[in-house]
């Protein structure tokens, strides 16, 4: 018989609240009450949509600011997707509402303003195209582009602490931030980032020790990574998947990306294809990343998926049966960037030192997260690190200032070795 894995309600005690939307001045309030309005003016300006999608986005700014919920369309394509988990927020203000359904709703809500999903001429037009374009041809992207050739010179350590370091501060590189003046645009990311001195400044909470320890080289193994955004995210992510192909930590390697345009900058399969071409075109080590990671594509080392549970409004806890199948049959899922973080914790107030073992052990399989810390949530924190954190009276646990590196292996891999006996709970096992 399979035991069932555990789930957060098996933490011991109660579980705490989610994070609601109606506490003016909280993170969670000012994302709904200045980005999304702002989003939606950058958005205008960046199309020439035409009268019909104006009005759209006229009656969504209405309806988001001084409206209540209104339901999607019947004749939406995902309406039942939506439908039952918008019933009990509809016709209420948007602000009483908790903040990871609000937010995963109104991106799906710009997107039929727009008319994404629609038959005529917008029909797939990412609308934080242009946004993410821009970044990507930034000649900073060519400077961090360069920066890998000096790695190049380092010890094999020290390089792959390096570009663990460059994928997990290539979250700071968020277009959602610096929507609104208050909250400015990340810089010093990017997939050489790493390299430098302070690269471990900044890290609440580091696992890496772990994470690579549960990817010895040259035993077969396939790696989930659950992307965050594109660009100057999702490039130092590929130079981190190749070097787990090339180094022999991972025979394969699954790369999940949102199925459409989501949270600002988030990958889709476009973007991916915009990061390789990216790199392909690159001189010197970037380019050779580029053209092993081409060929690992063709050949389905590299593998691309767009689940639709990546734009659901829901926690990990509740993902469906195929993908916690597909988590469950690989050796290691790496989850990056703060929306998934959030996902992963259930966008719930943990106190800051529970477990992250405890609070994650229903997720399928050995897991590690990398996050730049951009919301409220955070576990897995010792009491001297949180006291100290809360005692510089800065806005740690939002500005991004931020990073962990947290990781647990497989629930059935952790009981065995605490338990004397052979068996344990198998269906987590890697
Ligand atoms: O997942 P990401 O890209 O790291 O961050 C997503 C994010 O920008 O969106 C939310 C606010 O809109 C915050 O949780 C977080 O700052």
């Amino acid at each position: 018989m399979t035991a069932r894995l555990p789930r957060p309600s098996d933490v011991p005690g109660s579980r705490p609240p989610v994070v609601m939307c109606n506490e003016p001045g909280s993170f969670a309030w000012g994302v709904l009450h200045r980005r999304h309005p702002a989003l939606i003016q950058q958005v205008r300006d960046a199309f020439p949509y035409p009268p019909r999608q104006q009005r759209a986005l006229d009656a969504l700014l209405a309806e988001i600011t001084d409206g209540v919920v209104e339901p999607l369309a019947a004749t939406a394509k995902d309406y039942s997707l939506w439908a039952d988990r918008a019933e009990p927020y509809v016709g209420r203000s948007w602000f009483d509402t908790p903040f990871l359904w609000a937010e995963s709703y109104f991106y799906r809500k710009l997107l039929a303003a727009l008319e994404y999903f629609g038959e005529g001429p917008w029909q797939g037009v990412d609308p934080f195209g242009p946004f993410k374009d821009a970044e990507l041809s930034s000649p900073v992207v060519d400077e961090e582009l360069r920066a890998l050739d000096a790695l190049a010179d380092l010890p094999p350590e020290r390089q792959a602490s390096a570009l663990l370091q460059a994928s997990l501060w290539g979250n700071r590189a968020d277009l959602g931030f610096g929507i609104t003046a208050d909250e400015p645009a990340r810089t010093d990311t990017g997939a050489g980032a790493g390299a430098g001195a302070d690269a471990g400044a900044g890290l609440v909470s580091d696992d890496s020790a772990l994470l690579w320890s549960l990817l010895p080289v040259g035993t077969p193994a396939t790696v989930a990574v659950v992307a965050d955004n594109a660009g100057r995210e999702l490039i130092p992510d590929l130079v981190l998947v190749d070097h787990l192909l090339e180094r022999g930590h991972a025979t394969d390697v699954v790369l999940h990306v949102k199925p459409y345009p989501y949270y600002v900058s988030d990958a889709t399969n476009t973007d991916v294809v915009g990061g390789l071409r990216r790199l392909v075109r690159a001189s010197g080590r970037a380019g050779e990343i580029g053209r092993r990671l081409w060929t690992a594509a063709g050949t389905g080392r590299l593998e691309v998926r767009a689940h639709p549970f990546f734009c659901a409004p829901l926690p990990y806890e509740e993902m469906p049966e195929d993908l916690r199948t597909q988590f469950a049959s690989v050796t290691l899922t790496i989850l990056k960037g703060d929306l998934n973080y959030r996902r992963l914790v259930g966008d719930r107030l943990w106190p800051a030192t529970t477990p992250f073992a405890d609070v994650t052990a229903y997720f399928p399989g050995s897991l590690a997260a990398l996050r730049t810390l951009k919301s409220d949530v955070i576990v897995g924190l010792t009491e001297a690190m949180t006291n100290a954190l809360d005692r510089t009276g800065a806005a740690w646990r939002t500005s991004g200032t931020h990073a962990l590196i947290q990781a647990r292996p497989a629930p059935a891999a952790a009981s065995d070795r605490t338990s004397s006996g052979p068996e344990g709970d198998t269906e987590g096992s890697a």
